[in-house]
């Protein structure tokens, strides 16, 4: 069976994670260039975990330009199974309040200037995103955070905006309104998207630093509110990985994230294009051999 190993993407605010056995940072080529920077290896609790921020130490990468499919591949090449996003968002509900973790299981994708697939014209391949997160691991994730004494709401539908620059008005009311989303960020797609294409179970923290723009009694969001909520939620987010890593050899999966490529693959054995496929080595190998 393989051995678990939790890869954890530090968001806003999360450049690392301390109390690792035999921590090392490293450097990870991929063929879809570098990943947003070295990795943090080590083990928690006996437990192989891998940590990359997605921004990079010192929030180098917009959201646009975070390397996303470098990211995934070279969690994937070091054996990361699980991985946890870990991510600050506004919120769209009175009840989703400020310091609370949302645990997102759906989302509406507006990007638009991203790369969103290994797979392309040579190796073509669609896998299923009807349910993104991984049940399994998005439940354990969620009791994680409770028993670090956080307000967790189960379930919410995260809109994923370009960016950088945060929404109008208008769109924070139709998000909200007539989509019915329940927090906003920048960052889960394509990353979502990836981790499903290189079957691992994925699941999202939506830690909440603000009410966005359509609140009538808060002000508009802007990145000095994010990030006077963003230190105690990442202590908060730093507990939720220490209680994860006990509870993850029994999170399970009815999501199907680990066959996700079992039927995906549309292009010919005989019509594929050895270059495409050089590049899926880490992502697709199980499948392609
Ligand atoms: C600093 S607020 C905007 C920024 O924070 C979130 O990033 P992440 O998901 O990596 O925590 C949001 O998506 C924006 O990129
Ligand atoms: N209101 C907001 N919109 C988009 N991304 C965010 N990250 C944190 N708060 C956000």
């Amino acid at each position: 069976m393989t051995e678990i190993m939790l890869g954890v993407i530090g968001g806003s605010g999360i450049y690392d994670i301390d109390g690792l056995e035999d921590a090392q940072w490293r450097d990870v080529q991929t063929p879809w260039g570098a990943p947003s920077d070295q990795i943090l290896t080590g083990r928690l609790h006996g437990v192989a975990l891998a940590f990359l921020p997605r921004h990079g130490r010192g929030h180098v990468h917009s959201p646009t330009d975070v390397p996303y499919r470098a990211n995934i591949d070279a969690l994937k090449r070091l054996g990361v199974t699980h991985v946890l996003s870990l991510s600050a968002c506004g919120s769209f509900r009175d009840e989703m309040a400020p310091g609370h973790f949302v645990m997102v299981d759906q989302y509406i994708d507006r990007t638009v200037n991203r790369d969103k697939s290994f797979f392309s014209s040579g190796c073509v391949a669609h896998v299923s995103m009807a349910h993104p997160i991984c049940d399994g691991l998005s439940r354990a994730a969620g009791d994680a955070a409770r028993q670090a004494g956080v307000t967790v709401h189960d379930g919410g539908t995260y809109l994923v905006m370009e960016g950088p620059q945060f929404s109008t008005l208008a769109e924070s009311r139709m998000y909200r309104e007539a989509w019915g989303c329940d927090v906003i960020g920048m960052t889960n797609m394509p990353e979502a998207k990836l981790a499903r294409e290189a079957e691992m179970h994925y699941a999202t923290i939506a830690m909440v630093t603000d009410y966005d723009s359509w609140h009538p009694d808060h002000d508009d969001v802007d990145v000095q509110a994010v990030i006077a909520v963003l230190q105690g939620n990442s202590a908060h987010a730093r507990a939720t990985v220490v209680n994860l890593v006990r509870m993850i050899a029994g999170a399970g999966c009815a999501t199907g994230c680990a066959t996700a490529l079992d039927f995906a693959i549309m292009t010919a054995p005989g019509r594929r294009d050895p270059v495409v496929l050089g590049k899926l080595d880490a992502v697709a190998g199980r499948v392609l051999g």
